[in-house]
């Protein structure tokens, strides 16, 4: 924690390494009630990420018949490797307590943010630093199809670092919430999409998370559902550190977070209180 205290100071002093063009109208969330509430949890430091796209035809290269026949004769292979530069100098800090909605239009760079922020996807250059392991959940998190839902529960727990007596004391809590019943017995390949994406809720939020991330799984799942999950989230926000969360639903994260950051072509273009943030997103 000290590391992170002294990173956030020097990631202050060295600022701005987030654009000028950028709106900060985030004030100070609720009063602290817990001791580590406003610590760092997440501090994000000028990240780029960058994917690499081999055999891809740049622009001008596409479906062009002369410069085909020129590589042809000058026995070049495929068009080289193309660089997809999907989050650009992204800067923030999130504290414990806060539960941040992340908003952008298709292909802003929400998910590639938060997969880099759970260490999924290495920084081109810049850093992330986090205080306790990240969880991400999201509708594509590996449970097994053909292990009936029972198994999964129990392998899920056992994958978020739970031992026997708390997976036993949280099983029924997961089958409850989940809803999906009698079918818990079944394997998850004869699930509808919306019932597998209510049991991956349900396994990844029985754990108190120091980082939580949610991508778009609230999407998924019927009205009663999603009053559920947002309950669980408030619950999880004071109990756990951080929570991220990327819905295109603006209501979810507006009643859910209370801060927003609005991604626009990998880059933050506002940051600050959910109302403020997604009226001028709107507006955009
Ligand atoms: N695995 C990948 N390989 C190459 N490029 C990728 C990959 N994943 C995403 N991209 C590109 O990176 C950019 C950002 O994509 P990303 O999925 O992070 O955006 P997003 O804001 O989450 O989009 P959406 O709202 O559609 O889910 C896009 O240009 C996308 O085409």
């Amino acid at each position: 924690m000290a590391e992170l205290t002294e990173e956030l100071s020097r990631v202050k002093a060295e600022e701005p390494a987030v654009p000028s063009a950028d709106v900060r109208v985030y004030p100070n969330p609720e009063p602290p009630h817990d001791p580590r509430e406003g610590t760092p949890t997440v501090i994000v430091d000028d990240l780029h990420i960058i994917y690499r796209v081999y055999g891809a035809a740049t622009d001008a290269e596409k479906g062009n018949a002369a410069n085909a026949l020129m590589r042809l004769l000058k026995r070049q292979g495929r068009p080289q490797m193309k660089e997809i530069h999907a989050v650009r100098g992204v800067s923030f800090v999130a504290r414990h307590g806060d539960a941040i909605g992340i908003v952008g239009r298709n292909g802003s760079g929400k998910s590639t943010l938060l997969r880099a922020i759970a260490g999924l996807l290495p920084p081109h250059s810049g850093a992330v630093y986090t205080d306790g392991q990240p969880s991400l959940l999201g509708v594509n998190a590996a449970l097994m199809r053909e292990l009936t839902g029972e198994r999964n529960i129990v392998l899920g727990c056992y994958a978020m670092g739970m031992n026997p007596t708390q997976v036993q004391e949280k099983f029924d809590d997961i089958v409850d919430f989940s809803g999906i019943g009698e079918f818990v017995q079944f394997p998850m390949s004869t699930y509808s999409s919306g019932m597998g994406a209510r049991l991956r809720f349900a396994i990844a939020s029985a754990k108190k998370h120091d980082v939580l991330i949610i991508d778009e799984a609230l999407a998924t799942g019927d009205r009663e559902f999603k009053r559920k999950s947002q309950e669980r989230i408030k619950q999880m926000r004071e109990e756990a550190g951080t929570v991220f969360l990327v819905a295109h639903n603006l209501d979810v994260i507006e009643e859910t977070c209370n801060r927003v950051i609005w991604l626009h072509k990998g880059k933050i273009k506002m940051d600050g209180d959910p109302k403020t943030v997604i009226a001028a997103y709107n507006k955009a």
